[in-house]
């Protein structure tokens, strides 16, 4: 399955039809809303829909029934789903065992984790006590003594009967609870291994427990600053945010390129404040063109007051590349009455619409990488050469 690939329509279903397999789809759902799970909490982005969340006649609910995988319901969480139906599996061999002696390889296999267990009381002793200094070592505990399979074995037991989350006194969850469910989700429908592209952090990949192999859009941006921006040595990459810097930096430093960040701070005490949230550049622009380089472009509020930003201070031209062009509600408007000069997006999102909207708007295909990298894990072969020029 392609998650996040090309929405060319056609190329992503010449690409899923030749190899056999289902198109998918994209994976929005990794960025986290931006308040907390709490109805009533007065938050930023997404504070209007969480108070008609509280309406008697809102038809829907933080909640959602049979309930989100959550650390708290381990049974039904992703990896201690996981665990816990493998070690069922075990215990139910072991009491196979019981009855009949091991006739096959695996049975003698499984008998070996029932023999074994009891012994290792030492090492899961140490790792419930790492585990309750906040530090796990099941790698190095389990490799003091024993086979790779008996370590499983007891590694599995700890993790399914003791390493439960207990959540701490007014902690508070801030987690892309829909972007888990996503990933359960299509794992329970029988996905195997997940191609995505710039997930909006890389740790989301650990929403999934299955194979995910996670491209970048980078080179293909590196090739049109390279090929399309005349002089781009004179220009300035900048970061709209501090999420960012990392991303826009390797960019910089891959190009021998100078480097600016934009703080954007949203922290505003009420709903109405969040347009007065404020920017402040770090670095130098003036005369010269700049480059804002972000993974994705929603309500294109941060690219569009970020040149604004970049052009009160002195800014020649400004360019906006974002990996994921979604431009939802007005945001090719906003686009077209801002200081932006051009906007270089992606297809990972279908942009033919917004292009014909949108005079500013440059489409870089990315079809090809979603391509190789199908091809290369179809026969088998290493994805890293995709990676090398990030
Ligand atoms: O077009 P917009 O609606 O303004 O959204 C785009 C911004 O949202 C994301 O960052 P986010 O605000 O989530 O902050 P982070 O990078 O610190 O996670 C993304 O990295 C962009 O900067």
């Amino acid at each position: 399955m392609v998650l996040g690939g090309s929405s060319h329509p056609s190329l992503n279903a010449v690409i899923c039809d030749k190899l056999g397999i289902p198109l998918g789809n994209l994976f929005p759902y990794s960025r986290q809303n931006d308040i907390p799970y709490t109805p009533n909490k007065t938050g930023t982005l997404l504070s209007k829909a969480a108070n008609c969340y509280s309406k008697p006649d809102f038809p829907y609910a933080f909640e959602s029934k049979p309930q989100t995988p959550h650390p708290d319901n381990s049974p039904t969480a992703g990896f201690f789903n996981g665990t816990d139906a493998l070690h069922k599996d075990i215990t139910k061999m072991q009491l196979d065992e019981s009855n009949s002696s091991p006739t096959s390889t695996q049975n003698a296999r499984f008998a070996s984790y029932g023999k074994q267990t009891p012994k290792r009381s030492d090492t899961m002793d140490s790792i419930k006590s790492d585990a309750s200094t906040g530090q796990r070592n099941i790698s190095s505990a389990s490799m003091t003594n024993g086979t790779a399979h008996e370590n499983d074995a007891s590694t599995l037991s700890v993790l399914s009967k003791d390493t439960s989350f207990q959540p701490r006194p007014g902690y508070k969850q801030w987690v892309a609870q829909a972007g888990k469910l996503v990933a359960d989700l299509i794992t329970c429908a029988g996905a195997d291994h997940v191609i995505t592209m710039e997930l909006h952090d890389p740790q989301y990949q650990g929403f999934f427990d299955i194979p995910v192999d996670n491209l970048y859009g980078r080179s293909t941006l590196k090739g049109f600053i390279q090929n399309s921006i005349p002089n781009y040595g004179q220009a300035v990459i900048v970061s709209p945010d501090a999420g960012g810097a990392k991303r826009a930096s390797s960019i910089a430093d891959g190009l021998g390129m100078p480097f600016a960040l934009i703080h954007k701070e949203r922290r505003p005490t009420k709903i109405t404040d969040r347009q007065n949230s404020t920017m402040m550049l770090v670095g130098d622009v003036a005369n010269r063109t700049c480059i804002v380089i972000d993974d994705l472009a929603d309500t294109s509020n941060t690219v569009t007051r970020a040149a604004k930003l970049l052009k009160k201070e002195g800014a020649k031209m400004v360019y906006a590349l974002i990996t994921h062009g979604v431009l939802s509600g007005d945001a090719i408007e906003k686009i077209n009455a801002s200081h932006l000069d051009k906007v270089v997006v992606t297809n990972s999102v279908p942009q033919e619409e917004h292009q014909k909207r949108c005079p500013k708007l440059v489409v870089l295909d990315v079809g090809h990488l979603f391509a190789e990298a199908i091809r290369r894990v179809h026969h088998g072969e290493s994805l890293s050469v995709l990676f090398q020029y990030d």
